[in-house]
């Protein structure tokens, strides 16, 4: 299996080729797409253990305290950890292709530029300007209830979790779930996930063949079921920033 190394300073352009294309495939069937082996062991664990550090975040979030499930998160501050400002600025890079086919699709005129630091300039003359990256941290009996995670006007169409504790190991149960609503028909997908695996996905809707021709939009929601035993951390990479 390849391994998409975004890292080793060439960045996704190292990466094969099949590898991105099999990820387009994916998010057009399925609104989600897995990219396995991301990161290594130790990225994972020294990721994981910025969730204690004092600084270099903007906020805490109790998720219990908003109604948002139960465990909590940290945003972010600018600048962002070098890893995951990498990470932000390759995969916006590798999703603007999907993400203006997608509103090409569902009829919405927003077209995304190459590049992140041309989409954040547009995010903050419009005021959207806080960093969203966030590390979630769940131990047992913690959820993440189902949501989508628009910050404002301006919505980059995909983000990106990064699983960093080992499933079975670190944590039982905490899986990633994904629900599609289209018309009255809903229906979700569990996305199994490794160590280390980054998943693609929707933020808020993507395009699905509509019944004769053309497309409709569905409307896209991701959370966690309930962690069994255990901690379990994840890193989310959102493109637009907030409000
Ligand atoms: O912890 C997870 O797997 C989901 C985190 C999440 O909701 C996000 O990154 O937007
Ligand atoms: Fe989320």
């Amino acid at each position: 299996m390849h391994n998409l190394r975004l890292f080793d300073n060439e960045a996704c352009e190292s990466a094969p080729p099949c590898q991105w294309t099999q990820m387009e495939h994916q998010l057009d069937e399925h609104g989600c797409a897995r990219l396995p082996g991301l990161l290594d062991a130790q990225q994972c664990r020294d990721l994981a253990a910025l969730y204690t550090r004092e600084d270099g975040f903007r906020s805490r979030i109790v998720m219990a305290r908003h109604g948002f499930g139960r465990g909590e998160y940290r945003y972010f501050d600018y600048p962002l950890p070098p890893l995951l400002q990498r990470l932000r600025e390759q995969l916006y890079s590798r999703l603007v292709p999907v993400a203006n086919r997608w509103n090409q699709r569902m009829g919405l005129d927003v077209r995304y530029p190459d590049r992140l630091q041309d989409f954040l300039a547009r995010c903050h003359a419009h005021g959207q300007l806080r960093p969203t990256p966030l590390i979630l941290q769940y131990g047992e009996g913690d959820y993440n209830c189902l949501h989508q995670d628009v910050y404002g006007e301006h919505v980059f169409p995909l983000q990106v979790v990064l699983l960093l504790s080992r499933p079975g190991q670190d944590f039982a149960g905490g899986e990633f779930v994904i629900t599609q609503a289209d018309g009255d028909r809903q229906r979700a997908d569990v996305m199994a996930l490794d160590q280390g695996d980054a998943l693609v996905l929707a933020v808020r809707h993507r395009p699905v063949p509509g019944r004769r021709s053309g497309y409709r939009r569905a409307a896209m929601r991701h959370g966690v079921s309930r962690v069994r035993s255990g901690h379990r951390h994840t890193v989310g990479l959102i493109f637009h920033d907030a409000l």
